[in-house]
């Protein structure tokens, strides 16, 4: 259960990303558990687990994390491919007591239209907090809306807005069939 008491303002020391961070990992967006998270303003993007394994992530730790996502032009919706910081959650999402792992992106933009079929290459830069179960849904949303500050915290450092520019998030080429 969610512990009590304030929360870090930022995540992960001000000198930059320590290792195992930044880890790179990719997939393309998936249809999720359709729990309408939209509604709650709060639409997470899922890749499939499989995308962990690229780089032999699979034993990453569950929990909540920060970074950027490079998104894949959309030929449904003729945009072009971007980079938008995200914050994101692996794991089993304790509160839906989910049976399998979950890799589900939530990008800090505003957009008009979903995006699925689109790839997705994530940077991760650090670690915010594990995954928790919660009392109500009031409460998920609202830790929820606190790492989204957190994440935004944490990237405006120049040590990890640099990252912005990682090749990686950019880089298609070949990469239609992983994680599908
Ligand atoms: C930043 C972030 C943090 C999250 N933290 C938790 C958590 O601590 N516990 C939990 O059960 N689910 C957590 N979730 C997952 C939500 O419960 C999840 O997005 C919701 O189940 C909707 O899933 P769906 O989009 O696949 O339908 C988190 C999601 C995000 C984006
Ligand atoms: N800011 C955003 N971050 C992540 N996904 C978004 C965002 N805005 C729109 N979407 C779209 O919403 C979808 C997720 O919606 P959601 O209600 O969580 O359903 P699902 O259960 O399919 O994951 C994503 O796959 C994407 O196409």
């Amino acid at each position: 259960m969610r512990p009590d008491g304030p929360r870090d303002p930022t995540a992960g020391p001000d000198s930059g990303p320590v290792p195992p961070f930044p880890l790179r990992l990719n997939g393309k967006v998936i249809k999720g558990f359709g729990r309408g998270s939209k509604e709650l303003g709060i639409p997470t993007a899922n890749i499939p687990v499989t995308g962990l394994s690229v780089g032999g992530h699979e034993d990453i730790e569950s929990g909540v994390y920060y970074g950027y996502a490079g998104l894949s032009a959309s030929p449904a919706t003729g945009s072009k491919p971007n980079v938008y910081p995200m914050v994101m959650s692996i794991g089993w999402n304790p509160f839906y007591k989910n049976t399998v792992r979950s890799v589900e992106v939530h990008l800090l933009h505003k957009f008009d239209q979903d995006f699925y079929g689109s790839h997705m290459n994530l940077v991760i830069l650090g670690f915010i907090r594990p995954e928790y179960d919660y009392v109500s849904l009031e409460s998920l949303v609202e830790d929820i809306r606190e790492d989204m500050e957190v994440g935004k915290r944490s990237m405006d450092r120049n040590a990890y807005a640099e990252f912005r520019r990682d090749p990686y998030l950019l880089d298609f080429e070949g990469r239609t069939e992983v994680g599908e």
